[in-house]
């Protein structure tokens, strides 16, 4: 049997069949209107130190483009904001369009931004990523819009690395990155309980989605196309749409940090 993916015939309306959670109460992402988020005075700042040391290396996990970090310690970690205690940076990734008109997983009163940065923490209240994965409260991820605009020099250094890592399954060494470079000066953001947007669809993930996108050149965005799902040898699949699209929100408030 094929493992998950985004065609016809193993995408998200297909997940259901092996992770019946799909069409649970708390699934991701959602489409958020903003003149319905609420806004909560007692909602913190966001806090997120990271240290460009416990970056480690830059996979094609056959799904998306993914940055890990070391995670012994505390030292690239998230608090405030709308969780209590602190949690640690895992990994980043992105989801994205086969053109600029799509790629993003949330929306914002159906609008639909060309792609998705997802900064991934666990809850540090468990001994391990894997332990919190499953948790109600065990992940917390910031979730940050890309829009097309100049050239984010930011992204270069990730991108250089596309080359290396074009098929499914290539893995190299990437090192003193800082993921605080690809954050929008302005660090509103909407939240709610929600889930992975990628089986096995956990419900344990707090989101926490910026208001204020970053920019990426088209040019940018096309590299980002050249990626694979396809494992080398394989006939190549190029990995784009690597997005689930809405789903219902069924009675959850969406807060706002911001008026
Ligand atoms: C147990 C999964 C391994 S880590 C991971 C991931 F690989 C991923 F893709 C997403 S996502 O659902 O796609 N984006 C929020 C996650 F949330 C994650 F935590
Ligand atoms: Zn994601």
């Amino acid at each position: 049997t094929m493992s998950w993916g985004y065609k016809p015939n193993n995408g998200p309306q297909k997940w259901v069949e092996n992770f019946p959670i799909a069409d649970g109460v708390r699934q991701s992402p959602i489409d958020i209107v903003p003149g319905q988020a609420s806004y909560d005075a007692g909602l913190k700042p966001l806090d997120l130190k990271y240290d460009p040391s416990t970056c480690l290396d830059i996979l094609n996990n056959g799904h998306s483009v993914q940055v890990t970090f070391a995670d012994d310690t505390d030292s690239s970690r998230l608090t405030d904001g709308p969780i209590s205690g602190l949690y640690r940076l895992k990994q980043f990734h992105f989801h994205w369009g086969a053109s600029d008109d799509k790629g993003s997983e949330h929306t914002v009163a159906g609008t639909k931004y060309p792609a998705e940065l997802h900064l991934v923490h666990w809850n540090t209240k468990y001994a391990s990523f894997s332990e919190a994965a499953s948790k109600p409260d065990g992940l917390a991820v910031v979730g940050v819009f890309l829009k097309i605009g100049g050239e984010n020099p930011n992204l270069q250094k990730l991108l250089k690395a596309f080359d290396t890592i074009k098929s499914k399954g290539k893995q190299t060494s990437f090192a003193n990155f800082d993921p605080s470079t690809l954050l929008p000066g302005c660090l509103d953001y909407w939240t709610y309980d929600g889930s992975l947007t990628t089986p096995p669809l956990y419900e344990s993930v707090t989101w926490i989605v910026c208001k204020e996108p970053i920019t990426a050149s088209s040019a940018q965005m096309a590299k980002f196309r050249t990626l694979l799902f396809s494992a080398d040898g394989a006939a190549p699949d190029c990995m784009v749409n690597n997005y689930r699209p809405p789903q219902p929100l069924k009675g959850r408030t969406v807060r706002a940090s911001f008026k």
